[in-house]
């Protein structure tokens, strides 16, 4: 079988460590290189032990990389960092980045949410968004792909097909969304500490998480007009998983109905039967999204429910399945792990 080679950009990372993981057991994909920034010159075993069964090359910078010797990168290097790597890379390249920096197709929006010009609009123009449910075709003919965010993923898997058939009022969209603190990444400082997450639980960047940008753009395209989104995220005192609760004026029998069907033959999109909602756990170290869909008890108005896992269909799991539809491999190959429980 062929193999391709990969270089992982930011293995040092969370995101990193989990593709790490998932590729060290897939069929297609070899290793090839690893980097780090502070932690380069480090060996993978140093900076994760469980990750030392495994035969990994050590942690380089991106510049010593041997680009030869690589046929395609994922990109888990923080935003605004990560359109300098990408438009650095030699263009023969499949890339899947995971950071926010080619997810907003609009400068504007990119400027808006994330504060400072986009250095690389040109390149934007050629990446395609990178959710495999929706966008699977575009992304099989893909140069670089941009994973969604965790967020975005968790509330945007049940709502494009809402709003693409019309089944809610697109000016009453409510999202209530929770996260593990893996989230904010390893690099994290005094507000991820565990005596800062445990035992407590709080909202954060309310009214203006960058998420919303992505959000509403998505939102915008299913609906065929402009759709602002209420979103809050809330940091959980536990390691993974998000959840995220939707809160819709549409009616919960016709809306369950559609997604059942829908999503009937997506490997890694599952709908609980009517009235049945999941939980973070139900999904853990997997690349699977549950949803279920609840009548609230105000007629006219329904409760839907979506989890996954941050780390694996939220960001690493999803940027291997991207790059299978790219390299015109079987989609869920290398991702068939059933969650962890408990
Ligand atoms: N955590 C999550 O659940 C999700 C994260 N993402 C996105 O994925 C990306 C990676 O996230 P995550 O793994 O959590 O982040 P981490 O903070 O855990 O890891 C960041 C990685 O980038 C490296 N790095 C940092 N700065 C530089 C630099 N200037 N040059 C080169 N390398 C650098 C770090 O190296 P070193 O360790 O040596 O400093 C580390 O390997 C981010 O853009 C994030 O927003 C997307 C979806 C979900
Ligand atoms: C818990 C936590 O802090 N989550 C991160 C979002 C997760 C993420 O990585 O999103 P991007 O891919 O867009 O960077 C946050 O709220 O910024």
């Amino acid at each position: 079988m062929t193999m391709t080679k990969v270089a992982i950009l930011g293995a040092s990372g969370y995101t990193g460590a989990e593709l790490v993981r998932l590729i060290a057991r897939h069929p297609s994909l070899q290793i090839a290189a690893l980097t780090a920034d502070r932690k380069a010159g480090q060996a993978m075993a140093d900076v994760f032990p469980h990750l030392a069964i495994l035969d990994l090359p050590p942690l380089t910078t991106i510049d010593e990389v041997d680009w030869s010797g690589v046929d395609a990168v994922f990109c888990a290097l923080p935003h605004a960092t990560t359109q300098k790597v990408i438009a650095g890379l030699p263009e023969r390249l499949k890339v899947v980045d995971l950071s926010a920096d080619f997810r907003l197709e609009d400068p504007e929006a990119y400027k808006t949410w994330y504060g400072h010009e986009h250095a690389e609009t040109a390149l934007q123009k050629q990446v395609v968004y990178g959710l495999p449910e929706f966008y699977r075709d575009s992304i099989k003919g893909a140069r670089i792909v941009a994973n969604t965010g965790c967020y975005v993923a968790t509330a945007l898997i049940p709502l494009i097909p809402i709003l693409k058939a019309g089944l809610a009022d697109p000016d009453w969209i409510v999202i209530d969304a929770k996260s593990g603190a893996s989230g904010a990444g390893r690099a994290a400082k005094e507000a991820n500490l565990f005596t800062e997450v445990s035992e407590g639980f709080h909202a954060y960047s309310v009214a203006g998480h960058r998420h919303m940008g992505e959000i509403d753009q998505e939102l915008s395209k299913a609906a065929g007009r402009p759709v602002v989104a209420s979103f809050t995220p809330h940091l959980l005192p536990q390691n993974r998983g998000i959840l995220a609760t939707t809160y819709l004026k549409g009616e919960a029998d016709t809306i369950h109905a559609h997604l059942a069907e829908r999503f009937a033959d997506e490997p890694f999109v599952h709908v609980l039967p009517y009235g049945k909602v999941p939980a973070t756990r139900h999904v853990r170290g997997s690349n699977h999204c549950l949803i279920g869909v609840v009548a609230d008890r105000q007629p006219g108005r329904t409760i839907v429910i979506s989890v996954l896992d941050n780390l694996v269909k939220g960001a690493s799991g999803q940027a291997i399945q991207n790059m299978n539809l790219m390299l015109g491999l079987p989609e869920t190959t290398g991702l068939e792990q059933v969650p962890l429980f408990p």
